[in-house]
C-alpha cells in the first residue's frame, strides 16, 4: 500500500506562488543573476572550506553585485561559538511551553542576535529528528514528538527569526532521527508516514517562508538526503513549493554532478573535514560540470537564484552588519548582542516546566523550616558551565544537550544558587549534598524537612560520546544512578521532591515506587536562567502550564513504534497505558471544560489546486472551528494548555485514533473563564492517500475531543463530512 519516494530523478523544480515576498526577491535575484561570472556563481553556492572563514558555514563573496561571504552559524537555541550570547531554552522546552506568542518571540530574539553578529544564516529550528526514537540523541533540538505541535514551533520560530533579519533553516530534512550510523543508515519510510509525520512541520516551515532547508546525512529509502531527487526536487520543491535553497549538512553530499541535479543548491562547508581538505564537489569543479554540460547552465543559474532571493526576502542587502566574531578563537564578540533576551530566556524557562506529579499539594513550597538540596544537577559544573567543547559532558547541572545545537553560556544559574538566594528571604536553613552519592545524600536528607533531589539524563550529537553514550542514549534511566540516589533520599525523608533535568523522556517507576516522593517536576533543558526559573516554579511565583511535548512510558520496551504510529499514536493504537500521557501537566489550579461547538463545513474528496508556499493551497484553508468554555476553578491564576484532538473516519484507512490538531493557551484569574476558539485548516481532517498522491478530506463522522491532555478528554463531540 506504501508507495516508496522514487529514486530516479525525474522531477524539474517548479516555483511556488502566492508569496509576493518570495515574488519581489525572486525578481531581484534574477536582475542580480545575469551580472555575475560563472566562477561567482559557483563560488555562491559552495563553502569555502572547514574552518576557511569565521563561521561554520561560509560561501565566496560576489564583488560585481555587492554581494558578501555568507556567514552561516549555528545554533537551533542560541549562536554557537560566540560570547556573549544568550543560550536560550532547548526547543524541546519551548515546545513544552505550547506557547504561540513565546516560540515567535525566542525566534526574534535569537534572529535579533544573529543579525547583530553578522550571521547571515542561523542553522535552525529543528523538526528532524522529529523523534520516533525517544533515545534519539537530537530529539531536544526541536519542539515535539508531535508533527503538529512541532509544525507550530517551527512555523512561530522561523517568523521570528526572519522577522528580525536572518535567514533561518529547517533542518535536517529528512529522517534523521538517529545518531549512531547517522551517516551510513537508510531511513526507510512509507510515503504516508513521510507526508503524514515527518515532512509535516517542514510544511508550516515552508509556509512560513523559510529561507532555507538542510539536507540531512542518512539516506532516505537508499538515497541519500542531500543526493535524492525524490525528496529535494520532488517533495521539497514541487510538492511542497519551496522557493528557498537546499544546503547540505556538513560533509553530508556525496557526488557534485548528481546532487546539483538532485535539488541541492548549496553544499557545506565546501570541503570535508580533514587536513588537507579533500571531498571538494563544487566550486571550480562546479563549473567545469556545467562547462562540460553535465549539469545544466539553467540548474545552476536555479541555485544561485534562489540563494539570493533568499538574500533578499530578508532584506539582507539593506546595510546588513558585518560578521562581529570568530567562531575559531573563542568567539569573543566585537558587540554585545544580547539586550533583555535574559528575560524571554527565563520565561521560557519558567514556563516549559512541566509539573508530574504532586500529593498532598507539596508544591508551591511555603517558606519551608529546612530544605535539602541533593544530586551534583543542582549546582553548576565546578569547572565552569562551558568547560566542555561543545557541552560535551554531564558534569553539574544539565541545561543543554551537545552537539553542534549548543552555544555558550553567558553564565549559568544553577538550581541551588538560585533556591539559596529563595531561603535567604524565607529564613530557610538549606542542608546539601551536591555529588551523587547515596550515603551523604541520605544524611542530609535525614537533617531537612523536605528534600529535593536533582537527577538528569543528557544526549547529543554523535560525534561526541558522554560517558559511554555514542550521541543517542543508551536507555532511558536518569544518568550517575539517579534512580539509588532518589531511593536512598526517599528511605531517608518522608518528603521528597525530585527534580529532572532530560533531554526527553526518563523511565521513572523505580522513582514513583518510593511512598516518599510527593512530587516530581521535569524541567527539561532550560539554558542559562534554569535556576530562577525552577524558583518561580518551586515557591510559587507562577503556576506551572507546561504540558508534556511526549510520552513518558512505564518502560523502554513499550515505545516501539512503527510505521507512524509514533508516540501517543502508539499507545493509543494498541490500548496501552503511558505513565505520563503526551500532553499532560498539571497546574497550581484545576480548569474545567464545557460547551463544546463544532462547526465544520468542509467537503471530502483530494486536493486538487495549485501549489503555495507549504503544499497546495486548499490544504490551508479554514475549513470551520471548534469551540469550548474553559474555566479557572481553582483558587490561584494560572494558564491551561486546552488540545483539540481529532479521529479520522473509518474510510482514512489505518489511521490514528486521534491526532492533535490544535491548542489554545489561556491565562485566568480564579473563577474566571474564557471561549477558546480553535481553527481548523483542511490539511487537520486530511489524510496522505498514496495511491492517489493527494491529501484527501475522508467522508464520513470525525470524532472531536477537547482536553487536558491526550487521555484526559473534557468535551467529546462530532461532525460528518
Ligand atoms: O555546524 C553545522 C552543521 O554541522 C553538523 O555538525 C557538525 C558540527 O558542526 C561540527 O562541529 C562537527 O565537527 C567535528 C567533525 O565531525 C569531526 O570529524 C572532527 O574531528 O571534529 C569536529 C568537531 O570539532 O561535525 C559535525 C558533523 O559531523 C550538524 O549536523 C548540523 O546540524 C549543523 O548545523
Amino acid at each position: 500500500m506504501y508507495k516508496l519516494l522514487p529514486l530516479a530523478i525525474t522531477a524539474v523544480p517548479v516555483l511556488g506562488v502566492g508569496a509576493s515576498g518570495w515574488d519581489d526577491a525572486y525578481t531581484k535575484a534574477q536582475t542580480a543573476l545575469q551580472k555575475l561570472s560563472q566562477n561567482e556563481k559557483a563560488g555562491i553556492v559552495s563553502g569555502v572550506t572547514w574552518e576557511g572563514g569565521p563561521c561554520v558555514g561560509n560561501t565566496y563573496a560576489a564583488s560585481s553585485i555587492n554581494y558578501p561571504s555568507l556567514c552561516l552559524q549555528d545554533s537551533p537555541l542560541g549562536i554557537r561559538f560566540a560570547n556573549p550570547v544568550t543560550a536560550f531554552p532547548a526547543g524541546i522546552n519551548v515546545g513544552a511551553t505550547w506557547d504561540r506568542d513565546l516560540l515567535y518571540a525566542r525566534g526574534a530574539a535569537m534572529g535579533a542576535e544573529a543579525k547583530g553578529l553578522g550571521v547571515h544564516v542561523q542553522l535552525g529550528p529543528v523538526s528532524g529528528p522529529l523523534g520516533k526514537n525517544p533515545d534519539g540523541g537530537r530529539n531536544w533540538e526541536g519542539f515535539s514528538v508531535d508533527p503538529y505541535l512541532s509544525g507550530v514551533g517551527m512555523e512561530e520560530t522561523i517568523r521570528g527569526m526572519q522577522d528580525s533579519g536572518v535567514q533561518a533553516c529547517a533542518k535536517h530534512w529528512l529522517g534523521n532521527e538517529q545518531e549512531v550510523h547517522r551517516d551510513t543508515i537508510s531511513s526507510n519510510m512509507g510515503d504516508r508516514e513521510t507526508h503524514e509525520l515527518y515532512a509535516w512541520p517542514f510544511m508550516n516551515a515552508v509556509r512560513a517562508n523559510v529561507a532555507s532547508v538542510m539536507c540531512s546525512y542518512n539516506k532516505v529509502n537508499g538515497t541519500w538526503g542531500c543526493e535524492s531527487d525524490g525528496i529535494l526536487n520532488e517533495l521539497l520543491k514541487n510538492e511542497l513549493g519551496f522557493r528557498g535553497y537546499i544546503v547540505s549538512d556538513w560533509n553530508a553530499q556525496h557526488t557534485g554532478v548528481h546532487s546539483a541535479l538532485a535539488g541541492l543548491d548549496m553544499t557545506m562547508p565546501g570541503s570535508d573535514f580533514n587536513t588537507p581538505r579533500g571531498s571538494i564537489f563544487w566550486g571550480s569543479n562546479l563549473v567545469e560540470a556545467v562547462s562540460n554540460g553535465s549539469v545544466p547552465q539553467s540548474r545552476l543559474d536555479d541555485m544561485v537564484t534562489r540563494v539570493l532571493a533568499a538574500w533578499y526576502l530578508v532584506d539582507q542587502d539593506q546595510g546588513y552588519p558585518e560578521v562581529a566574531f570568530s567562531s575559531w578563537n573563542g568567539g569573543k564578540a566585537s558587540v554585545n548582542v544580547t539586550a533583555d533576551h535574559a528575560s524571554i530566556a527565563r520565561t521560557v524557562a519558567r514556563d516549559s516546566i512541566v509539573l508530574l506529579k504532586n500529593d498532598d499539594q507539596t508544591l508551591p513550597l511555603k517558606r519551608p523550616g529546612s530544605l535539602a538540596i541533593i544530586g551534583q544537577d543542582a549546582i553548576v559544573n565546578p569547572n565552569g558551565a562551558n568547560a566542555c567543547n561543545d557541552r560535551g559532558c554531564n558534569t553539574g547541572t544539565l541545561a543543554m544537550g551537545w552537539g553542534s545545537g549548543t552555544a555558550e553560556f553567558p553564565y549559568l544559574v544553577g538550581p541551588l544558587d538560585a533556591i539559596q538566594k529563595q531561603a535567604a528571604q524565607d529564613g530557610t536553613t538549606i542542608i546539601t549534598s551536591t555529588t551523587d552519592d547515596s550515603t551523604a545524600a541520605a544524611e542530609a536528607a535525614r537533617k531537612a524537612e523536605t528534600a529535593i533531589v536533582f537527577i538528569n539524563s543528557d544526549a547529543g550529537e554523535g560525534y561526541i560520546t558522554v560517558e559511554g553514550n555514542p550521541g543517542d542514549r543508551n536507555n532511558l534511566d536518569p544518568w550517575h544512578n539517579g534512580n539509588a540516589l532518589v531511593q536512598a533520599v526517599a528511605a531517608a525523608n518522608k518528603n521528597v521532591i525530585v527534580v529532572v533535568h532530560s533531554v526527553g523522556p526518563v523511565i521513572l517507576e523505580t522513582i514513583l515506587a518510593q511512598p516518599s516522593v510527593k512530587a516530581i517536576i521535569w524541567a527539561g533543558i532550560p539554558g542559562q536562567e534554569s535556576g530562577n526559573a525552577l524558583n518561580d516554579i518551586l515557591f510559587g511565583s507562577t503556576s506551572p502550564s507546561a504540558k508534556l511535548p511526549y510520552t513518558i512510558a512505564k518502560q523502554r520496551m513499550m515505545i516501539s513504534p512503527r510505521e507512524f504510529f509514533v508516540d501517543y499514536r502508539h499507545f493509543d493504537k494498541n490500548g496501552l497505558s503511558p505513565r505520563y500521557e503526551f500532553g499532560y501537566g498539571l497546574s497550581y489550579t484545576n480548569f474545567t471544560y464545557s460547551a463544546l461547538t463544532v462547526n465544520v463545513f468542509a467537503t471530502s474528496g483530494p486536493t486538487t489546486g495549485s501549489i503555495v508556499p507549504g503544499g497546495p493551497v486548499e490544504l490551508f484553508e479554514s475549513v470551520g472551528t471548534v469551540k469550548a468554555q474553559i474555566e479557572n476553578a481553582g483558587l490561584v491564576a494560572g494558564a491551561e494548555v486546552a488540545q483539540l484532538y481529532i479521529g479520522l473516519p473509518d474510510s482514512a484507512p489505518s489511521s490514528p485514533p486521534r491526532q492533535l490538531r490544535g491548542f489554545e493557551k489561556v491565562n485566568l484569574q480564579p473563577g474566571k473563564s474564557e471561549l477558546v476558539t480553535f481553527e481548523l485548516s483542511r490539511r487537520d481532517l486530511s489524510y496522505w492517500d498514496s495511491t492517489m498522491q493527494k491529501w484527501v478530506v475522508p467522508a464520513g463522522t470525525f470524532r472531536v475531543y477537547v482536553g487536558a491532555s491526550s487521555r484526559d478528554i473534557r468535551q467529546q463531540g462530532t461532525f460528518t463530512v
